[in-house]
């Protein structure tokens, strides 16, 4: 029987101390704003969206919703972008991803300015995680290490493998784990025996977007198991890339999906804008 690592309950706790910080701001006069754009509907992005809104809400941070029509020029939403860079009473741009194809996401990301980039994907951003501790981290990572952190689950020192090497998860989450003294290992869609090398894992954390991949064979006796998968199975439930159901009898400790990594998500952007005024 593995411990289940809660993410709903750490995330609350996290919003709690920055509700507090927000509070002492704003006897100051400075209350945190965030910029959030949508660009079309899709509805996966407009319940994220409304989270994110919802959780700024409750720490005390101001949300400015921008919803674009799907169409929009890629030089339109620059325009807006720019405008916000300017905007002195805007902390923190957010861009919801994905966008519309005949927008170039690099472009539209490298147009965020660093001092406001709370997604932590600006090349500045990542050049200065590899780097060193400054700059903003992307939140889902930066997410996995408090849940480990306040499980008291120590990194140090482990084996740890990362499924998975996209610019949003895996490869700031190897980079975090190396900063935690892990010993790391990165693994993708070319990785040969990855059941072999996935099986070594004290730490295996999942992000490659396939559902319920990773069965109990590929997972060490005791090891701790992060899903950072989302998605719907036949009864239209939400599960992750991890089959939980045979994997957290194995498991020392793990996520679940929904109620584990996607809160911590949350939280972390909320930390992020609040360090945009910090
Ligand atoms: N610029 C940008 N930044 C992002 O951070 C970003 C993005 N684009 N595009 C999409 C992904 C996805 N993402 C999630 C956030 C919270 C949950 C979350 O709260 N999940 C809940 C369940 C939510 C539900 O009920 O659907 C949970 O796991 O318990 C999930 C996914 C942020 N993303």
């Amino acid at each position: 029987m593995a411990r289940l690592i809660d993410g709903k309950l750490i995330s609350k706790q996290i919003k709690d101390e920055l509700k507090e910080e927000a509070a002492q701001l704003k006897e100051q006069g400075i209350v945190p704003c965030l910029a959030v754009i949508q660009v079309g509907h899709d509805p996966a992005s407009t319940v994220y969206v409304n989270n994110k809104k919802k959780a700024c809400a409750y720490v005390g941070i101001e949300s400015k919703a921008f919803e674009l029509e799907e169409d929009i020029s890629q030089q339109e939403l620059l325009n807006l972008v720019e405008s916000l860079n300017q905007d002195d009473s805007v902390n923190g741009i957010l861009v919801q991803l994905p966008l519309p194809k005949h927008i170039d996401e690099d472009v539209v990301i490298q147009t965020i300015s660093p001092k406001k980039d709370v997604d932590g994907f600006h090349p500045v951003s990542v050049g200065n995680l590899w780097i060193g501790d400054k700059g903003f981290v992307s939140c889902t990572p930066a997410g996995i290490i408090q849940l480990l952190k306040r499980s008291g689950i120590s990194i140090e020192g482990k084996n740890c493998v990362v499924v998975g090497r996209s610019n949003i998860v895996g490869k700031p989450m190897a980079c975090l784990m190396l900063r935690e003294n892990a010993t790391v290992t990165v693994t993708h869609s070319h990785t040969q025996n990855l059941k072999e090398i996935t099986s070594k894992a004290d730490i295996l954390i999942v992000a490659i977007g396939k559902r319920e991949f990773i069965t109990a064979d590929y997972v060490k006796e005791g090891a701790v198991v992060i899903d950072v998968g989302m998605h719907r199975n036949e009864e239209n439930k939400l599960c992750g890339d991890v089959n939980f159901k045979e994997v957290e009898p194995k498991a020392s400790a793990i996520t679940p999906v929904p109620g584990g990594v996607g809160p911590m998500t949350i939280a972390m952007l909320m930390n992020n804008c609040m360090d945009a005024v910090r």
